[in-house]
C-alpha cells in the first residue's frame, strides 16, 4: 500500500543481492521535517514500453490482444488521434488560445527552495559514493517516470503547472500501463480501488455505476447520491479551465474487470465479491460502507468496466496533509440546518477566523466554491492542504465522485460563501468572464477537453445538457459578483500586482 516504503524495502533488498549498478540513489527532501526521508529508486527506463515487472505471469501481458476492452481501447485511440488533428484546425486552436491568454499565464514570484513540495538531491554521503559506478549518479529527471516527475512538479501554489509536458505523459501512463495490482482502498464511504503500474506508480480507481445521463433522484441526499467517475475525470478539466490546477490528472479507462482485476488482485475480500449476473456480466461490489452489496454492484460489459483514474499524490508518510473542515460544510443530517443556512451574517465571524483572516484562504475557498458550484457538488465538507506549506498554499479539490449529478438544475446554496463574504479574488473573476464570451465559452472548452480522454470512444464524458448548464451557472455566478460590486467596495480580492487589468 505504501509506495515509497515498499519500493525502499524492495530496493534495499536488491541492494544486498547485487552490486547495485543499475539503481539511481534519490533522496526526497520534504523541508517542513526535520529528518529527511531517504529513498533510493531503482533506474527507470524512459520508455514505458520495456518496462517489466519480474513477479508478472507472461500471459497477463497479452490480455489486451482480445476481448471488448481491446476493442474498444482501440477506437478509443483512433478517435483521439482523429481528435488531435481535427484539434489543430478548430477546436483546439481555441483552447489553445484560451491558455495563451495572458489570464492563464500571469506572472508569479519566482519559486524559492521551500516552495516545492519535495526535492531530488544526489551525492549526500561522499563515502557511500564510493559504493557506486559515478554514472549511475544522476537526478536527470529524463530517467524519472512520470508519476515520479509529477511529484517533484508539485509546489506551494498548484499542484502542477499546466505547461508541463509531463502531464501528457503522465495521463498516457495512467491510460496505457499494465496494471499489475487492484486492492479496496480504505477511507471514504464508497468503492474504490488502488491500482499499481510498473516503476510503482499507483492510481485511485472510482469506476461507474450508473449510466452518464442517470440524474440523481430528487429524493436522494446529497450524502446518499453515487459518485460518478465521469464527474472526477470532468472535475480535473473544468479545475484547469479554470485556472487553478488543484486537482490531481484524472483520465477515465475501460478496466477489464475479469484480467485487470479479478484474476490479479491480492484482495481476498475483494475477490469474493465477483459474481456474473444473468445477463452473464462480470459484477463485484467489494466492502464499503454505501452501496457495496449485491444490489449495487459494479458490472461490466461483459467484462469493460468504465472507471476514473486518478494520479497519487505523494504518499503520506513523505508529504503529510492536513484535512480541514469547510465553514460552510452541510450538516450531514435529515433534519438540522448548518449555522451558515440560518445566519446571514455568518461569513462575517469566519473572516475573523484563522486560518480565513489572513492571506489567500477565504478567496481560495471561494475558488473551490465557484468550482463546485458549476458542476453542482454539494459535498465538499472537507478540503485538504499540504502540511510543509503551513497556511500559505492552494487547497487540493479531492473527491468530486458527487459533482454533475443533475444538469436540469442548480443549487444555489453552494454558492453561499461567494454570496455571504462578497469577496473573489480579481483573476478567477476576470477568466470567469473570458470563459463566458462566444470565443471561449466554458461549455466549448469543456467539450474539447473532455474528448481527450479515452472514454469518449465510449460516449461524450458530459452529455450536452450537463455542458449548457455550466454556461448557465457561469452566468449566475458573474451575477451575484455583480450584485456583490453593487452594494460592497472590497468585493475584489486584488491578485494581479502590476498588471493592468484593462489590459487582459
Ligand atoms: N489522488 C489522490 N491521491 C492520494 N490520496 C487521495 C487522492 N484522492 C483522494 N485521496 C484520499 O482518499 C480519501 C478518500 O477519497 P475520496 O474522498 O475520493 O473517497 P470518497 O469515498 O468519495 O469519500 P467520502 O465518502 O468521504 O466522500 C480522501 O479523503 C483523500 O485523502
Ligand atoms: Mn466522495
Amino acid at each position: 500500500q505504501n509506495n515509497y516504503y515498499n519500493l525502499s524495502k524492495e530496493i534495499f533488498k536488491y541492494m544486498s543481492l547485487s552490486k547495485c549498478n543499475a539503481l539511481l540513489p534519490i533522496t526526497f527532501f520534504s523541508h517542513s521535517s526535520s529528518a529527511p526521508a531517504s529513498w533510493l529508486l531503482k533506474k527507470l527506463p524512459t520508455s514505458s514500453q520495456n518496462e517489466e515487472h519480474p513477479t508478472q505471469p507472461a500471459e497477463a501481458k497479452n490480455h489486451q490482444a482480445k476481448g471488448s476492452v481491446s476493442d474498444v481501447m482501440d477506437k478509443a485511440k483512433k478517435l483521439i488521434d482523429a481528435g488531435k488533428q481535427t484539434g489543430k484546425v478548430k477546436g483546439g486552436s481555441k483552447l489553445d488560445a484560451l491558455f495563451k491568454h495572458p489570464l492563464y499565464n500571469l506572472p508569479r514570484p519566482e519559486l524559492q527552495d521551500d516552495d516545492w513540495l519535495l526535492r531530488v538531491r544526489t551525492n549526500e554521503d561522499p563515502q557511500e559514493k564510493k559504493s557506486y559506478e559515478k554514472v549511475t549518479w544522476t537526478s536527470d529527471v529524463e530517467t524519472h517516470p512520470p508519476w515520479l516527475r509529477f511529484h517533484l512538479g508539485i509546489s506551494r501554489w498548484e499542484l502542477y503547472n499546466r505547461t508541463d509536458h509531463n502531464l501528457v505523459q503522465l495521463t498516457e501512463y495512467l491510460a496505457t500501463q499494465r496494471i499489475l495490482g487492484a486492492v479496496q482502498k480504505t477511507g471514504g464511504t464508497q468503492l474504490k480501488l488502488l491500482l499499481s503500474f510498473p516503476n510503482h506508480g499507483q492510481a485511485l480507481l472510482k469506476p461507474m455505476k450508473q449510466s452518464r445521463d442517470a440524474e440523481t433522484d430528487v429524493n436522494l441526499f446529497y450524502f446518499s447520491d453515487f459518485e460518478r467517475h465521469n464527474a472526477e475525470i470532468s472535475a480535473f478539466h473544468l479545475d484547469r479551465l479554470l485556472g487553478f490546477n488543484r486537482i490531481p490528472p484524472v483520465i477515465g479507462r475501460l478496466i477489464n474487470a475479469t484480467s485487470e482485476i479479478k484474476d490479479i488482485t491480492t484482495d481476498h475480500k475483494l475477490s469474493k465479491t465477483f459474481f456474473k449476473s444473468p445477463a452473464g456480466n462480470v459484477c463485484f461490489y467489494g466492502h464499503c460502507e454505501y452501496y457495496c452489496s449485491t444490489e449495487h454492484p459494479v458490472c461490466g460489459k461483459p467484462d469493460g468496466v468504465e472507471a476514473s483514474l486518478a494520479a497519487m499524490l505523494p504518499d503520506l508518510t513523505l508529504a503529510p496533509r492536513r484535512s480541514w473542515r469547510s465553514p460552510w460544510r452541510r450538516s450531514y443530517s435529515r433534519t438540522k440546518l448548518a449555522q451558515w443556512e440560518k445566519d446571514p451574517e455568518y461569513c462575517n465571524s469566519v473572516k475573523q477566523t484563522a486560518p480565513y483572516n489572513q492571506g489567500t484562504r477565504l478567496v481560495d475557498l471561494i475558488d473551490m466554491t465557484i468550482l463546485d458550484f458549476l458542476m453542482s457538488n454539494m459535498d465538499r465538507h472537507h478540503y485538504e492542504t499540504f502540511e510543509k506549506f503551513g497556511n500559505d498554499t492552494f487547497l487540493l479539490h479531492l473527491d468530486n465522485g458527487r459533482g454533475f449529478g443533475r444538469h436540469s438544475q442548480d443549487e444555489p446554496s453552494i454558492l453561499a460563501p461567494l454570496k455571504q463574504c462578497c469577496r473573489i479574488r480579481h483573476s478567477t473573476l476576470l477568466r470567469l468572464r473570458l470563459l463566458s464570451v462566444p470565443d471561449f465559452r466554458l461549455s466549448d472548452m469543456m467539450r474539447d477537453c473532455l474528448t481527450q480522454d479515452p472514454l469518449t470512444a465510449v460516449a461524450p464524458l458530459l452529455s450536452e445538457p450537463h455542458l449548457a448548464a455550466l454556461d448557465r451557472r457561469l452566468a449566475t455566478i458573474l451575477k451575484v459578483v455583480q450584485t456583490c460590486q453593487e452594494k460592497h467596495k472590497d468585493v475584489l480580492y486584488e491578485d494581479l500586482g502590476g498588471y493592468d487589468a484593462d489590459k487582459l
